[in-house]
């Protein structure tokens, strides 16, 4: 089975455009769990845009199933991370400006970096995930920082599935493999959808954990949360 961890900035972005408390973040967040998802993710950015620091705090103690921030690790990132202990953190390379996330690490060039930043949350007892391209070099490199999991980056995928493409699974399934072959647990996020999510579960082995937002709340427009939240899970069994 394949866990679902809802993310729910754009129940923050939604909240934050009138000012008020509607809709109720923490609300949200318990409902989804009481609808069956096995986790919330959060990913509070420095501009605070959607998430804010303090929703971090709030749902910690009222989330009851898996935790996890996500964000790029600068200095206010870790302290709110490691105060907060969320049952996993995934450090995501967020470019200052960028809409939304946009690439993986580079795990290579920034070794030494995310081995300590790993180790530092791993003394904390924080499971740690990193933000990967599906490339072999990217992985391996990953497996050297010590990071107990890694997200694969599922943009491309998405993008390829839109169109008919269905080999772009091609690269998840090589790096999914390689991983497992180290050691290294396996999530993925980014643009999965209803439409997409059946094919990336049936293809890529040992998925442990998607995390999905924008389109789960999209979809919710239309067929409504609780029944959003089910279908995910019955495409994830
Ligand atoms: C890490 C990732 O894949 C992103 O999708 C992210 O969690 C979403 O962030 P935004 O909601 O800010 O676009
Ligand atoms: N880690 C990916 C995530 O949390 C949600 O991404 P998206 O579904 O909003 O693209």
């Amino acid at each position: 089975m394949t866990k679902l961890s809802v993310n729910v900035n754009k129940i923050a972005t939604l909240r934050n455009a009138r000012g008020g408390n509607v809709p109720d973040l923490l609300k949200v967040a318990t409902d989804i769990e009481a609808f069956g998802a096995q986790g919330i993710t959060i990913h509070p950015r420095p501009d605070e845009r959607h998430i804010r620091y303090r929703d971090a705090r709030d749902l910690k103690k009222i989330v009851k199933t898996e935790f996890n921030i996500e964000g790029n690790p600068i200095p206010n990132f870790m302290d709110l991370v490691l105060e907060v202990c969320p049952t996993q953190v995934t450090l995501v390379p967020d470019a200052i400006g960028a809409i939304t996330s946009n690439a993986g690490w580079d795990t290579i060039a920034h070794r030494n970096f995310l081995k300590e930043v790993i180790a530092e949350f791993q003394r904390n007892n924080i499971r740690t995930s990193i933000f990967v391209d599906p490339d072999a070099k990217m992985v391996e490199g990953a497996a050297e920082t010590g990071t107990d999991r890694i997200e694969l980056y599922t943009e491309s995928y998405a993008k390829g599935f839109e169109k008919g493409n269905r080999e772009e699974v091609n690269p998840f399934v090589q790096a999914a493999k390689i991983a497992h072959q180290l050691g290294l647990g396996i999530n993925a996020g980014h643009d999965l959808s209803l439409a997409n999510i059946k094919y990336f579960k049936e293809q890529v082995p040992n998925l442990l954990e998607v995390s999905i937002g924008h389109a789960l709340i999209c979809e919710s427009l239309y067929y409504g949360l609780e029944n959003v939240v089910k279908m995910y899970l019955n495409r994830l069994l």
